[in-house]
């Protein structure tokens, strides 16, 4: 059942508390409550989302930042977390980054091969809303039909893409034509795939968490109340915290977990949670006054993100649908909410272009590269069209790149006037040499991309930054006009059972602890060369078994 209110609750007892009813953790419940003796409990700190035509129409994903359905910081509370409010790019990245974390945590089960078969669980391959013919524009063999949460290739063709298409064509040194950017090895330039299905967003809430799944009598989700802490109880001469109960905000009802806490309230949360529990880096807590509990000092740090900056262009374009034409875009909608169909089924852009930093680059000159190996791109480019919500106002073209593979780190603290408030986040951005110089490279590889000749008659200059710009602009540029994309995750990172370093050992337990859990962003120990989404599925689904097989 889905509760409004905690006073709806019949029970303070269940055998899994799911702290977030986002991405990561709509899965683990939905998984769990597939076996009907396990009584499970999901706490949401926000509202549902159902019926929120933000939240389904594909084009209007950027009117949800900074409402209620936002944290105003990376993650949202609502039902579905991010993935009822993100740019809907469903992007794999490499099988080089899964094969990385199979790597440093000494465990195979997180490699590419065998993490394929959870990525697959997760998806369900749909045709796109205006039902054309998908051969050549993307790779089935790869692709999960039976899964749970839609993906599609776009709905609605938009004005520039036979340009785009010529491309390859005519650079194919650096932008080779990419069947399928979801198999493992995504360098070129593809056709985009999103979570969308029927030419509406598909989140882990409209997957995982519809009523046919909430109607299980053993499902109980409730809305609307914030996790502030867990607590423990030391046990055996060890002297193992053992953590079983939760301290809701506004109310003195305790929850108790029979079997687990699993904390899935994403990368800034989730560190949030540990550290006012008393998990985190001892010195620093008894500065806030909070009691250790226990000493885990990369709670919090290891925060992740990609740098996202756009090069605008003025292009010669007779795009109907402009960012301002009102009457037409009241017939967009009127067409959409008819049979789903039209020019808003679609996100940001209808491809995508990956590659790599040329070798000679003065990036990769500082010896240092953070892709996770050769089949690992480290800069995205998203053409936008006319059209794309995603242009910055004012600007009539451009490419919106994205440095996938950052070397910086930030990180996730308290705020020391107010623990319990919104926390400290430092994004870290550029604080390693190699991403300016890499992002320096992007706005390169960009003027590159639309000197291909088919732009001859349509790109007519380039407005920002100025296209004689040096390198020492550029830099000025990127550090003035940066902004997230909003993939932060790492804060709670797991690494090798005997690592003197991370926060959950390759199961997700907690290290040191007993009873908690850890499964969404927060636990990736690096971030993929791409957006994040598609693991953080793919981790839940793998989660799932890992706490079926734990308690079978
Ligand atoms: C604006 C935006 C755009 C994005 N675009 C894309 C994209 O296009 N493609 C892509 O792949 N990725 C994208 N991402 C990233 C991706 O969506 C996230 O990495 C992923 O969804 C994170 O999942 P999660 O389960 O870790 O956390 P979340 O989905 O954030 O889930 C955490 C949940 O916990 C709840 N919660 C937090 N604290 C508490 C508490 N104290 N008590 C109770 N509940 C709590 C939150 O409300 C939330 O529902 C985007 C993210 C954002 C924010």
């Amino acid at each position: 059942a889905v509760l409004q209110h905690i006073s709806e609750l019949k029970s303070t007892s269940f055998d899994f508390i799911v702290i977030g009813g986002g991405t990561a953790g709509a899965v683990v419940a939905n998984r769990l409550s597939e076996i009907s003796k396990f009584q499970i409990l999901v706490i949401e700190a926000g509202p549902t989302n159902e019926g929120v035509l933000n939240a389904m129409v594909p084009a209007f994903d950027f009117n949800l930042q900074k409402t209620i359905y936002d944290w105003n910081y990376t993650t949202s509370p609502g039902i579905g977390g991010c993935s009822s409010h993100n740019g809907m790019f469903y992007t794999r990245g490499s099988r080089d980054d899964y094969d990385r974390w199979a790597n440093i945590t000494d465990d195979a089960g997180w490699s590419w091969e065998k993490l394929l078969p959870y990525i697959l669980k997760n998806e369900k391959w749909s045709p796109p809303a205006d039902l054309h013919d998908t051969r050549g524009e993307f790779d089935p063999s790869v692709h999960g039909f039976d899964g749970m949460m839609s993906t599609s290739l776009p709905g609605f063709p938009q004005s520039i893409d036979s340009m785009i298409l010529q491309v390859p064509g005519q650079l194919p040194q650096q932008f080779p034509f990419l069947l399928d950017m979801n198999a493992g090895r995504p360098l070129g330039l593809g056709w985009f795939q999103a979570s969308i299905g029927n030419g509406t967003r598909s989140s882990s809430a409209t997957a995982y968490l519809s009523d046919n799944f909430t109607s299980r009598t053993n499902l109980h989700v409730l809305l609307n109340t914030k996790v502030n802490r867990i607590h423990s109880t030391k046990k055996g001469s060890s002297g193992v915290p053992t953590f079983s109960s939760i301290e809701l905000d506004g109310t003195n009802v305790r929850l108790t977990a029979k079997k687990e806490i699993i904390l899935s309230a994403g990368p800034v949360n989730t560190p949030q949670i540990l550290m006012n529990s008393g998990v985190g880096d001892r010195e620093e807590l008894l500065k806030l006054g909070i009691p250790g509990v226990l000493h885990l000092p990369s709670v919090g740090k290891n925060f992740s993100d990609q740098p996202i900056v756009e090069v605008a262009y003025s292009v010669n374009s007779n795009d109907p649908l402009s960012n301002t034409n009102s009457t037409l875009q009241a017939m967009a909608l009127a067409q959409w909410e008819f049979n789903r169909t039209g020019p808003y089924v679609n996100p940001a852009s209808n491809f995508i272009a990956w590659t790599r930093l040329p070798s000679n680059s003065a990036a990769l000159k500082t010896g240092i590269d953070p892709a996770a190996g050769p089949n690992t791109p480290h800069l995205e480019f998203v053409p936008f069209s006319p059209t794309s919500q995603a242009l910055e106002p004012g600007n009539s073209g451009g490419m919106g790149f994205i440095l996938v593979t950052p070397g910086s780190r930030g990180s996730v603290s308290l705020n020391s006037t107010d623990p319990l408030g919104k926390p400290l986040i430092d994004m870290g951005f550029f604080t390693n040499r190699f991403d300016i110089l890499a992002m320096v490279e992007g706005i390169k590889l960009t003027q590159e991309f639309y000197k291909a000749p088919v732009w001859k008659n349509y790109i007519i200059e380039q407005t920002s930054p100025f296209a004689n710009a040096t390198d020492a602009d550029l830099e000025d540029f990127i550090q003035n006009t940066v902004f997230s994309t909003q993939h932060g995750v790492g804060t709670a990172a797991m690494s090798a059972v005997n690592a003197n370093y991370g926060v959950v050992n390759p199961d997700l337990l907690v290290k040191g602890a007993s009873g908690l859990r850890i499964v969404d962003g927060s636990i990736l120990p690096f971030i993929i060369s791409g957006h994040t989404q598609a693991p953080v599925y793919a981790i839940a689904e793998h989660a799932s078994d890992l706490i079926k097989n734990a308690w079978k």
